[in-house]
């Protein structure tokens, strides 16, 4: 076995074996993980790794494998480079850089792209299409449906058309084919509205922003819209739905939750717009929603 550290960085503290960066991977992987909305005990099944081996490494006291870094990337949809120190660059430059573009505005990073001579994806490519994205509660299928009718446009749920294509549940889906097939169908169902609707409306699923290539797409190729709400509104909303799927024997669900939103928070901030929708009743968010979209179209 190919292990990250070599002997000479191993240094043992308090009986466990411990490198240099050893904090910096248990980081990433905590925050991936939390970003992808799994528990530690899914994490262990879509990669193979046992729960316990999870805990160490992400105290920091485990010492990773190549091999078990790979599988690990693997099920949160990302490459290996960016679980380890300096997002896998040999520069801390343009690691840095790198890091500042993930988190920038679609603006700040069109300019970017513009300076270095690419050219940027013309906004025409988004149509009249608007998504919707946001945590689990946050209105995506019920603002969503209610839109598309006011403005008389298709209403489509990825998800839902995942499994309509799949002829099974994503449930199944991802016991029986694993995390990166539902991400090729994700691909391809947007890929197909867009391909075949000038305008309409999309739920988008709620852990998008995990897979950074289907989150590009969707920037890409719509108006992306954030339903916000409080964490204690999503839970309400989700309890009163009686789905307690992403809090199911989960006693801190409130404080998962929290931390969900709190590592999203970033990439769910680079949708062209963000709409709160807690505190107020659902046709008055409906017809603020349509304001929202109305500024796209102009
Ligand atoms: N202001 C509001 N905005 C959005 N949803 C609201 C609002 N007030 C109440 N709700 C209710 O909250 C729930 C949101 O759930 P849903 O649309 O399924 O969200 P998602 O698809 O994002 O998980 C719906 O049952 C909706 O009727
Ligand atoms: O945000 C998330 O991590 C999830 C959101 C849910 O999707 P919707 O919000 O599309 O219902 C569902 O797929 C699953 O419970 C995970
Ligand atoms: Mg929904």
């Amino acid at each position: 076995m190919k292990y990250i550290a070599t002997m000479q960085d191993v240094t043992i503290q308090s009986g466990q074996a411990s490198f240099v960066g050893s904090q910096e991977i248990a980081q990433r992987i905590r925050s991936a993980r939390a970003r992808a909305g799994f528990t530690r005990k899914q994490l262990a099944a879509a990669s193979g790794a046992s729960e316990r081996y999870l805990a160490h490494l992400e105290a920091g006291t485990g010492n990773p494998s190549v091999e078990m870094l790979l599988a690990i990337s693997e099920a949160l949809g990302m490459a290996m480079a960016e679980l380890l120190p300096m997002g896998g660059e040999r520069d801390a430059g343009v690691a840095h850089a790198a890091q500042l573009l993930r988190r920038a505005p679609p603006e700040r990073v069109r300019e970017a792209l513009a300076w270095l001579g690419e050219r940027p994806d013309a906004v025409d490519g988004k149509g009249r299409r608007v998504a919707l994205i946001g945590l689990r509660g946050a209105g995506k299928s019920s603002l969503g449906q209610a839109l598309a009718d006011r403005l008389s446009v298709p209403f489509f749920e990825i998800s839902k058309e995942v499994e309509q294509r799949y002829g099974g549940s994503i449930g199944v889906l991802l016991e029986i084919n694993g995390p990166a097939a539902l991400r090729r169908y994700e691909a391809d169902v947007l890929r197909d509205i867009c391909r075949t609707n000038a305008a309409a409306v999309i739920a988008a699923p709620g852990a998008v922003v995990a897979d950074g290539k289907l989150f590009d797409q969707l920037l890409r190729e719509t108006w992306t819209v954030w339903l916000q709400a409080t964490p204690e509104d999503h839970m309400s909303r989700v309890v009163a739905q009686g789905d307690l799927r992403p809090m199911t024997g989960n006693r801190t669900a409130m404080n998962d939750l929290k931390a969900i939103l709190a590592a999203r928070e970033a990439d769910y901030a680079r949708a062209d717009a963000r709409l709160d929708t807690s505190g107020q009743d659902f046709n008055h968010t409906v017809s603020m929603l349509e304001g929202v979209v109305a500024s796209f179209a102009g």
